[in-house]
């Protein structure tokens, strides 16, 4: 039975797309690897693909943290601080669900990001709703990035 994980985007079938795992014993998080080999310019903000969409249950979301050697190894940071990967983001109707890491360069020359390389980790969580949640208009997802609302 399927309950959550991950699997690589139709578009990346043949990339050799590592799937993500936990590098050890009691590690929370699935590091997760560029599925292209990307530079980023000094100050730069690129949404770097990772090739995979992640499944999971009702009421459980996926985390994207950043590795916590980004800043002083590669230069990078996670612009956004945490990715938020909704249920309901997988196999959506404009990109499938594929999961992208929103970096930026802070340093003042190029960062070169190689396929491969772990950029960031998932951690999967179950997440509480308010009293009420029930009675609100709820849209279906069709994307990502600004896709719900006006
Ligand atoms: O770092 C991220 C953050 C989000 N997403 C995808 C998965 C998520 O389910 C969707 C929407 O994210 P969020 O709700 O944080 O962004 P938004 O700006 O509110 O966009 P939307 O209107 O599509 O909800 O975008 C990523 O791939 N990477
Ligand atoms: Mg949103």
């Amino acid at each position: 039975m399927k309950t959550r994980g991950f699997e690589v985007v139709s578009s990346y079938e043949n990339a050799g797309i590592n799937l993500p795992v936990r590098s050890t014993e009691h590690s929370a998080g699935y590091d997760i690897e560029a599925a292209e080999t990307v530079t980023l310019a000094p100050g730069e903000i690129k949404l770097i693909p990772t090739g995979l969409k992640a499944y999971m249950q009702a009421f459980e979301v996926l985390y994207m943290y950043s590795r916590s050697s980004n800043p002083r190894k590669k230069g990078l940071v996670l612009i956004n601080s945490v990715g938020v990967i909704d249920k309901d983001y997988y196999n959506n109707p404009e990109n499938e669900g594929h999961m992208y890491m929103q970096m930026r360069n802070i340093t003042d020359h190029d960062v070169l990001v190689e396929k491969g390389e772990r950029v960031v980790q998932g951690v999967f969580m179950p997440f509480l709703v308010a009293d009420g949640d029930e009675n609100t208009n709820k849209e279906r997802r069709t994307g990502g990035f600004g896709s719900t609302g006006q």
